[in-house]
């Protein structure tokens, strides 16, 4: 298991990615859209990780919950798992308590669940499966599709 990313909770995209530009670090890809999550998303790839900046775009969201008790900030940390129903399974056998039953959608078509912070001692947990790992033929593409194949 690998930190996949941090995210951070703000009130504007482009206010909290100053630090993150003096830093040297630029977006990766243009600004994305969860809608399931509520918030619109910048990426700053940080060697291996991410920082994902999360503004909110909706007053019922959980980003804008947070904003409106706390102050923008680091709001989770995010674990990249292989099999997020196997780690779910292990993780309950653990005693730990998800947020919710099943997994959803998550940015850049990964699939995502959250522990609750009083498990994570404190912090807020989110596992994620990336795309590639539910077809791992995707990430080899000349394996029994031929030439030119898309992996579908
Ligand atoms: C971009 C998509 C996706 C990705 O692909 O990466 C994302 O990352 S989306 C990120 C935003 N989505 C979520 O956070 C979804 C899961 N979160 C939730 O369901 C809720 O935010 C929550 C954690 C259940 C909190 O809900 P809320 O209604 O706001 O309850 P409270 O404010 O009363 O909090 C209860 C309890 O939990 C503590 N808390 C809340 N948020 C955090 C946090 N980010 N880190 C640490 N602790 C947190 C809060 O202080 C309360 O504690 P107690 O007072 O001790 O009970
Ligand atoms: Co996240």
């Amino acid at each position: 298991m690998k930190l996949d990313h941090i995210g951070i909770a703000t009130p504007d995209l482009d206010a909290g990615s100053a630090p993150y530009l003096a830093l040297g670090f630029q977006p990766e890809g243009p600004d994305e859209v969860v809608e399931a999550q509520g918030v619109r998303v910048r990426v700053f790839r940080v060697g291996d990780a991410m920082v994902e900046l999360l503004e909110p775009m909706r007053p019922d969201s959980a980003i804008a919950k947070y904003l409106e008790k706390n102050r923008p900030g680091l709001h989770h940390t995010a674990y990249r798992v292989e099999d997020i129903h196997a780690e779910m399974a292990r993780l309950k056998g653990e005693g730990a308590t998800f947020l919710s039953e099943q997994p959803g959608p998550g940015l850049h078509h990964t699939t995502v669940i959250f522990l609750h912070p009083k498990w994570g001692a404190g912090t807020l947990i989110e596992l994620c499966q990336h795309p590639e790992a539910e077809h791992p033929e995707a990430e080899h593409p000349e394996v029994g599709h031929g030439e030119g194949g898309h992996g579908h």
